[in-house]
Parts: C-alpha cells; sequence; structure tokens
C-alpha cells in the first residue's frame, strides 16, 4: 500500500551567518511511522525539527506539511497547522502554575468573559497529565515546584494536549527518568499506531532501534540517507552519521579498578533535598567513582550537595585539607568542577560566547595584575575547542547559538581548561554524539591515570560499569551497595541494588 505522506522538505537550506546548518535537505515522514533523525552533534538535527516547529525559518527550499505548503511564522502557527514539539533543555516557564504552561498561549480556550474559568483549566490539565500517567504532577501547582524530570513531562503533556499530526521530540529522553522513558515510548508507539507521525531526535542507538520504523542520517548539514527498519542496524547508523567505521569499544578495557589511597575529597551524613539522607562516602586520588540509582533516588541532590550548591540539612563535605565545602566558590578554590544536569540553567551562561564560559573559574590564572590577558583567554578556549573538538565559528561565538552536544562539550571544556582535580560529572555524556562520547571516556580515563578524582553520576548502567572502579548505588536517598569494577559486574547487578 502506497504510504501517505504527512510531511515533506525539499532542498532545505538554512545557514547561520557563515555556518550552512543545513544544505538541499530532502525529507519525506509518512503516516503512521516513528521516523528517527541521527547525526553527529552539530550535524542539523535541531535546525530541521525548530524549523519545522517554526521556530526557525528556512532560507530556502519548500516545505509541505499535510499537503499544503509549510512556512509557519511562529510555534502556535505550526501547532495550530498540527506540529508540537518536545526540546532538549528546560522548557517550561518558571512562576507559572502546572496547568499555565500546559496551555500557554491557548488561555482564550478558558476565558468566560473577563475572567479565567480556572476549575476547568485544571480539571482539562490533570487529565492530560493522568492520561501521560504523570497523576503525580498537580495541575495546580507552581511549576517551580517540580525537578527537571518532571518539568518534561508537563512539556509533553502540553505537546500532547493538541493531538497533533506530527509530534517531534528532540533529545528528550536523555532529560526524563527511565519510567519517564518509558512513557515517552508508548506514547510515540500510541501516536505512530494512530496514523500519526513522530520525528524522534536521540544520540541512544539502543532506544533508537527500539521504536523507529525508519532512521534519516545527516551529516554536516546535507542528508545521507534513510533507512528502513529491515536496513537498520546500529554499525551502520554509526558509520553513516561519522563517515567512518569507530569501533565497539566505548569504555575502557582494563579491568582494574585500583586508585590511589589518598582521600581527596569525605562526604559526612549529607541530608540535602527531598530524599537524599545521612549519606557518606571517600573519594579517591586517581579513582573515577560512578554513583548510580533511579532518576528519583536523590543522586542528582548529592552533586549539587557536594559542589556545596545546596544547603546541607545535616552533614559536610570535607576537602582533603580539611576544608568545608560550603559553597561553589569554595569548591572552585579547591579546583573542584561540577557539570550539572540541568546544564542550561546551572552550568552555562547562554548569553556569553564561549570564551566567556571556557575562561570563567580559571579567572584568577588569566588575571595579569589587574587585567585579564585576552590572548591567553582565547588560547585556553582554542586548547579546549580542539581538545573537546566543539562545532562553532570562534570562541566569540555565544554558547545559545550552538547546537546541545556542543554546549555540553563546552561545561566539560571549561574544568579541563581549568585543570580540575575533582571533577562532579552528572549525566556527562547527556546529548553527545557517539563519537565524541568516545573521546570523552578516554579523558575521563586519562584524567583517573594523571591522579584527578572524578564522580560520575549516571542513568546509564553500562557507563557506570563501563568507566568506575567503584559504583555506589542509592536507592531513595540512602546507601544501598557499592560494587567493585570486575569482570563479573554485570547491569542485572547493579539493578538488583538499585531496586
Ligand atoms: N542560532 C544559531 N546561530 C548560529 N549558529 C547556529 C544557531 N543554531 C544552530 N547553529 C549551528 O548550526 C549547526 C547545526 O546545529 P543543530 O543544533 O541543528 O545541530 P544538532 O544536530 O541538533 O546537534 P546536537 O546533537 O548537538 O543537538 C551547528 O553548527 C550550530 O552551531
Amino acid at each position: 500500500m502506497e504510504k501517505e505522506v504527512i510531511l515533506k522538505c525539499t532542498k532545505m537550506c538554512k545557514s547561520f551567518g557563515p555556518t550552512k546548518a543545513l544544505v538541499d535537505v530532502d525529507l519525506v515522514v509518512n503516516r503512521g511511522e516513528i521516523r528517527g533523525l541521527i547525526g553527529e552533534n552539530g550535524s542539523g538535527k535541531s535546525t530541521i525539527s525548530s524549523i519545522v516547529a517554526g521556530v526557525l525559518p528556512y532560507d530556502s527550499g519548500n516545505i509541505e506539511f499535510l499537503g499544503k505548503p509549510h512556512k509557519p511564522a511562529d510555534m502556535l502557527e505550526a501547532q495550530q497547522a498540527g506540529i508540537s514539539m518536545v526540546v532538549q533543555e528546560a522548557g517550561t516557564i518558571q512562576n507559572l502554575t502546572v496547568m499555565a504552561n500546559i496551555f500557554v498561549g491557548k488561555e482564550e480556550r478558558f476565558s468566560r468573559g473577563l475572567f479565567l474559568d480556572k476549575k476547568a483549566m485544571k480539571k482539562e490539565a490533570q487529565q492530560i497529565l493522568d492520561e501521560i500517567g504523570a497523576s503525580h504532577i498537580r495541575a495546580d501547582d507552581s511549576i517551580m515546584r517540580y525537578n527537571f524530570e518532571d518539568r518534561k513531562l508537563v512539556e509533553i503533556a502540553r505537546a500532547l494536549y493538541e493531538k497533533p499530526e506530527l509530534l517531534i521530540v528532540d533529545e528528550t529522553t536523555t532529560a526524563l527518568p527511565h519510567k519517564g522513558r518509558e512513557v515517552l515510548y508508548r506514547l510515540m508507539k500510541k501516536q505512530a499506531k494512530e496514523n500519526r507521525a513522530v520525528l524522534f531526535i536521540s544520540h541512544d542507538m539502543d532506544e533508537l532501534m527500539d521504536n523507529c520504523n525508519a532512521i534519516t542520517v545527516l551529516r554536516d548539514g546535507r542528508l545521507i540517507a534513510t533507512l528502513n527498519e529491515d536496513e537498520m542496524s546500529i554499525p551502520k547508523m554509526r558509520s553513516l552519521m561519522i563517515g567512518r567505521e569507530i569501533s565497539d569499544e566505548y569504555y575502557r578495557t582494563d579491568l582494574d579498578g585500583s586508585f590511589g589511597e589518598e582521600v581527596v575529597l569525605k562526604a559526612e551524613h549529607l541530608s540535602a533535598g527531598e530524599i537524599l539522607e545521612d549519606f557518606s562516602f571517600e573519594l579517591h586520588r586517581g579513582e573515577i567513582l560512578g554513583i548510580g540509582g533511579l532518576s528519583d533516588c536523590g543522586m542528582h541532590d548529592l552533586g549539587k550537595a557536594v559542589y556545596g550548591a545546596v544547603k546541607l540539612l545535616t552533614g559536610k563535605v570535607i576537602y582533603k585539607d580539611g576544608t568545608e565545602i560550603k559553597s561553589p566558590a569554595a569548591a572552585v578554590s579547591k579546583k573542584m568542577g561540577y557539570v550539572s544536569k540541568n546544564r542550561d540553567i546551572e552550568s552555562l551562561i547562554l548569553s556569553s560566547s564561549i570564551t566567556s564560559n571556557v575562561a570563567l573559574p580559571s579567572l584568577n590564572k588569566l588575571q595579569k595584575g589587574v587585567y585579564l590577558s585576552a590572548k591567553d583567554e582565547e588560547a585556553l578556549t582554542n586548547e579546549q575547542i580542539k581538545e573537546m573538538s566543539i562545532k562553532c565559528e570562534n570562541g566569540a561565538q555565544t554558547v545559545d547559538n550552538l547546537s546541545g552536544g556542543n554546549k555540553q562539550k563546552v561545561v566539560f571544556g571549561k574544568w579541563i581548561g581549568n585543570k580540575a582535580e575533582i571533577l562532579i560529572l552528572d549525566c556527562p555524556t547527556r546529548g553527545i554524539d557517539i563519537g565524541t562520547k568516545v573521546a570523552m571516556y578516554k579523558l575521563m580515563y586519562r584524567l583517573k591515570q594523571e591522579g584527578r578524582s572524578i564522580i560520575m553520576i549516571s542513568e546509564e548502567i553500562p557507563e557506570l560499569i563501563g568507566m568506575s572502579d567503584r559504583i555506589i548505588v542509592i536507592r531513595d536517598g540512602k546507601l544501598s551497595g557499592i560494587l567493585e569494577r570486575s569482570d563479573t559486574l554485570n547491569e542485572h547487578s547493579v539493578i538488583e541494588c538499585m531496586l
């Protein structure tokens, strides 16, 4: 049977100044399909989704949606045409309630004369939250009460409320806890089963294989291939993305989980956030200490607590020289670095340049008398652009303009540039393409060998097993087990500890 086309892009082009983000892209998405869109960081995936969803205009080419010309002036217009999108980073508005976030721009639907029928709004918002399996989120609560993961679920509710013909999911899964990912997969499958369509952007090869009916590969803004279900395989997808074969070995290959005796950081009886309670551990010189658990087990709070970024309810964090780490400033002065899971809000100054972001923790080092050495700042940044393969015009480009994965590389680069001795990495490879991931793991291993210490908080069990010397598993805010690196350690043993 002939497939019914829902979206047809022909020779779509988009440039940002000298950067050719999309070059003559022809993309056809059919009804009933979950289409994966893959490519390295900066290959143009989000540019396509932003154009189709009305966030960005295109320069030339042609788009048809449901057989009609499609050139939406904004997101609302694209939504009215039948396209909704859930994005990578925070897409909710602070200071509003959950329901106001769900119905933003559509409030008139509930207006009764001069007033807003908040009761009806609440009822409808709660209904959609319940429908997507997020009943724990209350429609009339302030959005600020909810964490990053729950806010993503609110965005999903907002996107699905309209029953869009095309749902775009732009790297949302890594922001969600495991349960939330399952919810999203189920909703995507439902969308396809109802003969609508999904455009699904992800770097996770397994979830792409499990959920997509076809995969489109981009490289440097050009469409390289579209693989149908029977042609899809991980090695093929990887090599089409990167343009060369890459090995299956992502992680360090040694089984030696040894590290120095010296304790460089000690956490004693920490309680913080809503769940973390009476938690203690020691980090050693040259150790990669993995921290795992379900997303809401308290591990993200632990990262913040160790960096002095949240108020401790009990306990203390002590650096090797006896200094108590009570603030990020104290942490930075002891050469500690922190990569937050909530990258755009907590780890970057989006409106500043790559150089300003990279140089920020190294300002003391870069200061010459009362002046900052612009030349040194630039050299430091260029080194990190090279080391982390940051795709950008130059260090003067504002971080806001970088692709998601390249922003993550900037965060990593700023702490590597600062020669941090202790790195607290919360989901460090989030949004990072497979080629760069391999490079990052190599870098982490090199840092370990140089005697630096890493706390790696991760929701990816293979990453924890693949990189850690020891894995501390947290369950419901408390220590549930410590697992040592060995050839018998497997996903099952970690999961057993987590649940
Ligand atoms: N507003 C902007 N201004 C300047 N350059 C931009 C802008 N938005 C995107 N770019 C550039 O366009 C290119 C494509 O970016 P895009 O965000 O589409 O990549 P991506 O494939 O989604 O990457 P990632 O996997 O890292 O999310 C990148 O080089 C990026 O730096």
